[in-house]
């Protein structure tokens, strides 16, 4: 039961549906017990000859209507238990995904999306099962078993009772050691499952890339082999299932078969009636339900008891990175940013790729980030979104500690242009308004149009024949990389952000463009802080300061000027760029 604890708050704010639901089950049960006893009477009436026409309709009327209510009831028990079932499930999917939008990125490194697709909606499911039918299995049984072994001992006494119910030891042994067992292979089931998921959601993720490395083949053989693999882990599942559940049967028979004889004998001695003896019997086929069904919940409780571990597993990971009680109540930012001696280290790795970092820049201020590929540029900025976060004191915002300001502030001020530009598959208006005004009321088309002037993509999208309506991603058009770069930039400006960050995101537009967009923005910037990664000094060369970074320190520092006459990295890094525009032009 322990890994059920995690749905207590739910149970509890429940208790109503279930416990009205369990009145219906014992209800329909105690009113199943009313036939076979009437049953009985009637047979020995009848042996008695003490029934007329009307006598034997009289039974069957209190039989047909008892028959109704029983479906009546069922109606409600069906709706209160399986109802509540489903309401656990989607309770319980809901705090699963708002647990999963408050972990960190480094969660997400080392978690694989198709394992936690599974979690979603193969554990839930078993969840859901769990406490629908699988209670449901468990409350009935208890009470038809109760009831059956009362009215059975009422009926026929005590030593045929016992002699029915010799087998029930060997069933409580079988259902323990399966049980076991069960859990352990469902346990395999969904962990294959969710290796399949995950090679499918790859695979499409990455779609272009199989196809232009002609690699169609291969992704289907390793499908093959996660699919076999998917089969064989349900296969030993059902091997077992294939013992347990004739095993079960096969001890209700074994009840059955012992009554038979044992009662049989007895009606011969003339120790109890006929119609004792078949009420009893009827009792007994009311009790094969209770003996399949103990087999039957145990298998669910099982699964779902497997399933519900996993999900607790996640939902009992502390996001590393939230707010602290020490938080303060900060609901805007000024601007500035100060990099105070800053040495940072990736988790779960052992070198540094930031040392000893110090910078400041003052609001209004651009600074400008080059340097070659994992000098540690867009680390920065994971910091500066604390995707990660420092050590204390080491980076400060406004002079307080990063991690003194709330999240949602820091990324409510911060806009952020990523170095792979994520688009939603939503519309170009959905897309740069993504974010919503801070009210809570989506940006008006005056203003999501005015961003994508400042990005120089207007233009573009009404070229399109449903110019911002224009649907992107799987079911829509897709954009050129400079296309997309300049809407994520428009997504990014148009909250008014305090802080910009662009990581390398006018890589893809040509230099025109660039020099345009960087025009705007020195306007939308005034006052507010920019801090632009770039391999292109055509990027950069106007910003206040700019700092070469190499193996995850900074180099050289100082204006576009200042560094040339330097003659160090950043002169090199100049010069080549200098002779690649000149044979670019050369060959045109
Ligand atoms: N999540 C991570 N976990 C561990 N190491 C990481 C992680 N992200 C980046 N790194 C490592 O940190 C170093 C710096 O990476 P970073 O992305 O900051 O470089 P960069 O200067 O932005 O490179 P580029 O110009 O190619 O974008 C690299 O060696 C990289 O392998």
């Amino acid at each position: 039961m322990k890994p059920f604890l995690t749905l207590r708050e739910f149970i509890y704010a429940h208790r109503r549906e279930y416990l009205l639901g369990i009145f219906w089950v014992f209800f329909v049960d105690l009113l199943g017990l009313v036939t076979p006893r009437l049953l009985g009477h009637l047979i020995d009436d009848l042996k008695a000859g003490g029934l007329d026409k009307a006598g034997v309709l009289y039974y069957v009327a209190l039989i047909l209507g008892i028959a109704v209510l029983v479906a009546v009831s069922r109606y409600y028990w069906r709706i209160y238990i399986m109802g509540t079932g489903r309401k656990a499930e989607i309770w319980l999917r809901d705090r699963f995904y708002a647990h999963l939008q408050k972990l960190s990125p480094n969660f997400f490194n080392h978690h694989k999306t198709g394992d936690l697709m599974a979690n979603a909606t193969n554990d839930l499911n078993a969840i859901r099962m769990t406490l629908g039918p699988g209670l449901l299995s468990a409350v009935d049984p208890t009470f038809v078993l109760t009831f059956t072994i009362l009215m059975m001992l009422y009926t026929v006494g005590w030593k045929l009772t016992l002699f029915a119910l010799l087998p029930m030891p060997v069933m409580v042994i079988t259902v323990t050691l399966f049980g076991r067992l069960i859990h352990k292979r469902f346990g395999e089931v969904q962990a294959a499952f969710g290796s399949l998921t995950d090679r499918v959601q790859e695979n499409f993720a990455g779609v272009r890339v199989v196809k232009t490395f002609v690699q169609e083949d291969a992704e289907i053989a390793k499908f093959t082999a996660e699919n076999t693999n998917n089969y064989n882990a349900n296969l030993r599942l059902i091997q077992v299932n294939g013992i347990y559940n004739p095993l079960v049967q096969f001890v209700g028979v074994l009840s059955f078969l012992i009554a038979l004889s044992y009662g049989g004998i007895l009606v011969v001695r003339g120790e109890i009636t006929l119609g004792e003896f078949v009420a009893f019997n009827t009792y007994l086929a009311l009790m094969t339900w209770p003996m399949m069904a103990i087999g039957f919940v145990i298998n669910l409780y099982q699964r779902g008891a497997a399933s519900m571990e996993r999900i607790n597993e996640i939902l009992h990971t502390e996001p590393d990175i939230a707010d602290a009680p020490s938080t303060l109540e900060k609901a805007t930012l000024e601007g500035s940013i100060e990099f105070n001696r800053l040495t940072f280290t990736y988790p779960g790795t052992a070198t540094p790729v930031l040392k000893d970092i110090t910078f400041r820049i003052e609001p209004g201020q651009t600074v400008a980030l080059i340097g070659r590929t994992g000098s540690g540029k867009s680390t920065i900025l994971n910091l500066l979104l604390r995707l990660y976060s420092p050590e204390p004191g080491q980076l400060l915002l406004d002079g307080v500690d990063i991690r003194s300001i709330p999240l949602a502030t820091l990324r409510t001020e911060i806009g952020y242009v990523p170095q792979e530009n994520f688009l939603f598959s939503k519309t170009i208006r959905d897309n740069i308004g993504f974010a919503g005004q801070p009210s809570g009321q989506p940006f008006t088309q005056e203003q999501i149009e005015a961003a994508a002037a400042l990005a120089q993509v207007h233009g573009n999208i009404t070229d399109f024949p449903h110019s911002y309506d224009t649907m992107l991603g799987e079911r829509g058009v897709t954009l050129s990389g400079g296309q997309k770069q300049r809407v994520s930039l428009a997504r990014a400006v148009i909250k008014n952000p305090k802080i910009l960050l662009l990581d390398d995101s006018l890589s893809a537009v040509d230099t025109h463009t660039e020099e345009e967009i960087l025009r705007g923005l020195k306007q939308v910037m005034e006052n507010r802080t920019s801090l632009i990664v770039a391999h292109r000094i055509s990027t950069i060369q106007e910003a206040d300061e700019i700092l070469v970074l190499d193996q995850g320190q900074i180099v050289e520092r100082g204006r576009h000027d200042d560094l040339l006459a330097r003659h160090g990295i950043y002169y090199e890094i100049y010069q080549k760029q200098l002779l690649e525009e000149r044979i670019a032009r050369e060959v045109d």
